[in-house]
């Protein structure tokens, strides 16, 4: 029997139908959500993310601000600007879309942006508490991972999962948001000797490794959820990192690409808005 499909338009709608009504509460406790997207130069595929969380974010009723700035723009000006929406009481969540030109160090950008308002939950301080088990935001893409895996009732506890790619944004956080559901983790990459021996292995198997088709349908054991982060563009067409058609063969529960994780990151970094300015009632 082929896999069944999780479609994150779908769980993502479901979120957002939650978040809808939490925000008409607190707009009617004072307080609208404000989310700052600040989006430094051209490129097409940050230009129409942003786009996303500018509809998404109007769609629910916050309050928004997107600050396009030029290419050239000095880290100085985007340090200032940053400075500038930490102390906006109106904004509860502050994004610089990634990636950033060479001469803008993303580190420093992302150290700049008060922890109280780093709704994509890169600052180192969100980064501990997430791994201490402390309250955090949590970053949007291995969070939605983890919605996704927890609506579709996948049980993770004492699951062998296997992330493949262990980058900052999502596999290095997927991997600990898994561990923290009671999974049993092992990290894969390219260093990874034997890979499909391990692959093999897993009961949920991440794909995060940022190579169009990488995974086959003789890396996957019978029965396995996979879930597929990979966005990657072939001839202008988007693809995951999985050979969809065959490891849907193989395979329990499949995310697609388009229509799979994408939906729910811009889903979550509103559920962090949302989050943010509740605790600013308090
Ligand atoms: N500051 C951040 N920068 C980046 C992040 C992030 O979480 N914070 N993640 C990615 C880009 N990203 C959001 O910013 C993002 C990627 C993909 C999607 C999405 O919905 N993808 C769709 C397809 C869209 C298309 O056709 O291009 C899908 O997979 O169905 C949303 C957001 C890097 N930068």
């Amino acid at each position: 029997m082929p896999a069944q499909v999780i479609s994150g338009k779908e769980v993502a709608a479901q979120i957002r139908r939650e978040l809808k009504s939490e925000v008409e509460q607190l707009t009617g406790k004072g307080i609208q959500p404000g989310l700052a997207v600040i989006l430094v130069g051209d490129d097409p595929a940050s230009h129409s993310y942003v786009k996303g969380k500018e509809k998404a974010s109007i769609e629910l009723g916050f309050y928004s601000e997107i600050h396009r700035l030029e290419a050239s723009v000095s880290e100085e000006n985007v340090l200032a600007l940053i400075s500038k929406l930490n102390g906006d009481p109106k904004i509860h969540g502050i994004l610089v879309q990634l990636p950033l030109p060479g001469h803008i160090s993303e580190k420093k950008v992302i150290q700049a942006i008060n922890p109280d308002k780093d709704v994509d939950g890169f600052h180192p301080e969100n980064v501990g508490n997430m791994y201490i088990g402390l309250p955090a935001f949590l970053p949007c893409t291995p969070h939605g991972v983890i919605q996704m895996l927890k609506r579709s009732d996948v049980d993770i506890k004492g699951k062998h999962a296997v992330v493949l790619g262990r980058s900052n944004i999502v596999g290095k956080p997927m991997a600990q948001l898994l561990l923290a559901e009671d999974a049993t983790v092992t990290i894969c990459h390219s260093r990874t000797i034997d890979l499909p021996a391990i692959t093999r292995q897993a009961d949920i198997l991440i794909a995060a490794v940022g190579k169009a088709g990488m995974v086959t349908a003789d890396m996957v054991k019978p029965g396995a959820v996979v879930i597929d982060v990979g966005v990657n563009r072939v001839e202008g067409k988007l693809v995951g990192d999985c050979q969809f058609d065959e490891v849907s063969r193989v395979a329990s529960l499949i995310t697609p690409v388009p229509g799979g994780v994408g939906p729910m990151t811009i889903t979550m970094l509103m559920y962090n808005t949302v989050e943010s300015a509740k605790r600013s009632l308090n």
